[in-house]
Order: structure tokens, then C-alpha cells, then sequence
């Protein structure tokens, strides 16, 4: 399949969105918005991946401890995406752009229908010159939040997902972290980054340890998963730091910022 050069999606964790407290990270939804903006402006076609819906829903609903049944973490993701939403409106907006939200499911990437209508959608998002912006449908599917069978997984797997289906060029997964480092860095301080790997294979999933913060889910394991998806699709993956989103703009020239898996 064709790739197509200037299009890029960039998936942003809810350890970047949100702060120690588990309140909303607003310099960081800010910069965000700013770095992408710019990066459209300058001719690319910017596809975001935002995670964070749950905990900004559970924060906002005043919920003392993140929800442990189903139906409470759907219920505060769906008051938490309307919250994002706002967010990336009101930054998007200042620096003069239009986003677009897309709420997916496993089943709408497998059935062929679905999945014409979704790419018909992004192209032409796109094609008008907005930033779509997109998360699972949390309440009314579970594949992302916990079950023991899923195609997603977490966001880091439906950007992959999304990568594919649009025929990206570069999948950027910011985290709160560099990117790979040769040992998880929280409990080995002298863990030094890996800048560029060709290859994803059993030794690389060793390294990877599981969710930094109380607040990510899945660590780099699934960011690992989903590098794999999109390389086998010739789709070159950064995990970088979401915190300083400035490195997209060597990124997408491509000079190296945190951890690139090289397309095959
Ligand atoms: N080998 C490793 N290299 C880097 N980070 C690792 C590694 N193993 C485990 N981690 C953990 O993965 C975390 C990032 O994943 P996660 O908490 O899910 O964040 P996000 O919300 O950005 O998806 C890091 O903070 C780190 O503690
Ligand atoms: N759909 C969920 C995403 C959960 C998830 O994958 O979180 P993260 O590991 O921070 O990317 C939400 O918006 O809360």
C-alpha cells in the first residue's frame, strides 16, 4: 500500500494530558495544539490519537480514586471526552484550527464497510484541512478498558490501527518518557535510550516493563505492539517525549528524537 508522505499521526498519552493530581495538564494540551498547528501550516496532514478521556472524567465527576467497575469508567469517559474535547477546541481554535472528533470501535476497523466510510471520512477531513481527532468509544465498547481479547488493546494500539488505515508515514506515540530505554528508567536509573531499532523481536519486548503512572496504561509493551503493527506496514514509529512536542518538528524531517522504529 502507498503511503502517504505528509501524513502523520500522533498519539498522545494521559500522562502527558494530565498532571500529578490527575487534573488536566493545560500547558501541555497548549503545546500540543501549538506544535501540530504549526506542523499543518507547514503542509503536513495531522491525525491525532488522544487518550486521557477516562481520567480527566474522573476528575471532573470528583471521584476520589480511579473508578475500578466498567460501567463508572465508562460513564467518566463519557463525561471526560466532551471535557478533551473542549480543551483541544479552545486550543486548536486559538491558533486557528478546526478538529474533528472520531469515537472508534474494534468492529467498525473489521467490518469492510465500515472501514471505506471511516477512510472516506479521514480523506476528507483532511482534504479541508482538519484535524481529526480520535479516541476508542469507551462506553459503549470495553476492548480498550479491560478485555482479555482485544484488537486495540489501548491507544497506543489504535494509532497504530489508525496509521494503517490512513496510510501515514510516521506514527509519533508521545509518552511521558523518552522512549525506549535498554531497562525500564524508574527502576533502573542508569537505563540508557535506544535511539533506533530495525528490528522488534522477543529481546526488544523484554526490556519493556509495564505503565509508568498511575494514570498510562500498558507501558511500553504496547507501545512495542503497536510500533510492530505499523512497521510491517512500512510505517516509520518515534516514541518520543510528549512533554517537549517541539521534536516533532525534527521528527518529521526526519532527524532522530527519542526512539525510531524503522519501517519495513
Ligand atoms: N524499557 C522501558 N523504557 C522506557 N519506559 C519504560 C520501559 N519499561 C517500562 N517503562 C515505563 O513505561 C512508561 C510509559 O507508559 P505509560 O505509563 O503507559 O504512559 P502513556 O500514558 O504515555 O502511554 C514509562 O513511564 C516507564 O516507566
Ligand atoms: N480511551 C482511554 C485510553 C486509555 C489508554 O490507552 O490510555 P494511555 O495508556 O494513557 O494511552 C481514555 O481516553 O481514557
Amino acid at each position: 500500500m502507498g503511503l502517504y508522505q505528509n501524513r502523520i499521526v500522533i498519539k498522545v498519552g494521559t500522562s502527558t494530558l494530565t498532571n500529578e493530581m490527575g487534573k488536566s495538564d493545560l500547558r501541555s494540551f497548549d503545546r500540543l495544539a501549538c506544535v501540530l498547528s504549526d506542523i499543518q501550516n507547514m503542509g503536513y496532514e495531522v491525525i491525532l490519537v488522544s487518550s486521557g478521556a477516562i481520567a480527566v472524567g474522573t476528575n471532573k465527576l470528583k471521584m476520589k480514586e480511579h473508578p475500578s467497575s466498567m460501567r463508572m469508567k465508562q460513564a467518566a469517559a463519557a463525561v471526560g471526552q466532551c471535557s478533551i474535547m473542549h480543551l483541544y477546541d479552545k486550543f486548536f481554535g486559538d491558533y486557528d484550527k478546526t478538529i474533528a472528533q472520531i469515537l472508534l470501535n474494534a468492529e467498525d476497523i473489521e467490518q469492510e464497510e465500515k472501514k471505506e466510510n471511516l477512510t472516506n471520512t479521514f480523506n476528507a477531513l483532511l482534504e479541508m484541512g482538519i484535524i481529526p481527532v480520535v479516541n476508542e468509544n469507551d462506553s459503549v465498547s470495553y476492548t480498550e478498558i479491560e478485555s482479555a481479547e482485544r484488537l486495540f488493546g489501548d491507544n497506543d494500539m489504535l494509532s497504530a490501527v489508525v496509521a494503517v488505515l490512513c496510510g501515514a508515514k510516521q506514527l509519533i506515540i508521545l509518552s511521558d518518557i523518552n522512549g525506549l530505554y535498554d531497562a525500564d528508567p524508574r527502576l533502573y536509573p542508569n537505563a540508557k535510550l535506544i535511539s533506533r531499532l530495525e528490528q522488534i523481536d522477543e529481546t526488544v519486548y523484554c526490556l519493556a516493563g509495564s505503565a509508568g503512572s498511575r494514570r498510562g496504561t500498558g507501558g511500553m509493551r504496547t507501545k512495542l505492539q503497536a510500533a510492530s503493527l505499523a512497521t510491517a506496514q512500512g510505517i516509520d514509529t518515534i516514541i518520543t517525549n510528549g512533554k517537549r512536542p517541539q521534536s516533532i518538528y525534527d521528527i518529521v524531517k526526519g532527524v532522530n528524537a527519542g526512539t525510531l522504529f524503522v519501517g519495513k
